[in-house]
């Protein structure tokens, strides 16, 4: 990519700060910063340190991801993904890491864990009204316009 958003960011821990790994990658891969591996048993979560605080722009949040890889191979994924960095957060980024398989899976220190993807949002200002204009779907969804 050309341009970059500038981020302030502090690295409290021990590894470099995130890196994108293709030319286009979306997501920075996140790194557990641990002192000891922690290891997650079945249906276990646990809150994984990255040692990262970082000051994001007005108007930007950070989404936290799992990695496909690690869902896939070890069914390892994220309690509240995607996760959500406030602009205006300054505390550390931990990632909220849950192991659906059914073995045991150990998180080792430096390992890539989750992936973050910054992207801009709206605010919304509220209008209130009597009717909302009509479309074909209407209020069909769940599956409305799949088989019958
Ligand atoms: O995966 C996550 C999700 C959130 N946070 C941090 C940044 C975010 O800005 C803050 C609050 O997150 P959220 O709004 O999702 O949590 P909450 O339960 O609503 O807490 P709060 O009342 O502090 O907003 O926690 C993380 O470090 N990792
Ligand atoms: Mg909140």
């Amino acid at each position: 990519m050309k341009s970059t958003l500038p981020v302030k960011v502090i690295n409290l821990g021990k590894h470099p700060l995130p890196a994108y790994q293709t030319e286009h990658s979306a997501g920075l891969d996140l790194r557990a910063n641990l002192e000891a591996p922690v290891t997650l048993k079945p249906l276990q979560r646990a809150l994984i340190p990255t040692g990262l605080c970082i000051e994001l722009p007005e108007g930007h949040e950070a989404q936290i991801r799992p990695r496909s890889g690690l869902a896939f191979k070890h069914g390892i994924s994220i309690v509240n993904t995607p996760g959500t960095i406030d602009a205006d957060y300054r505390g550390e980024i931990k990632v909220l890491l849950v192991n659906l398989s059914d073995a045991d899976f150990v998180v080792e220190d430096g390992e890539r864990i989750a992936q973050m993807v910054v992207a801009r949002y709206e605010r919304v200002g509220w209008q209130p009204v009597e009717e909302l204009s009509e479309t074909e779907r209407g209020a069909g969804g769940y599956g409305s316009t799949g088989k019958k």
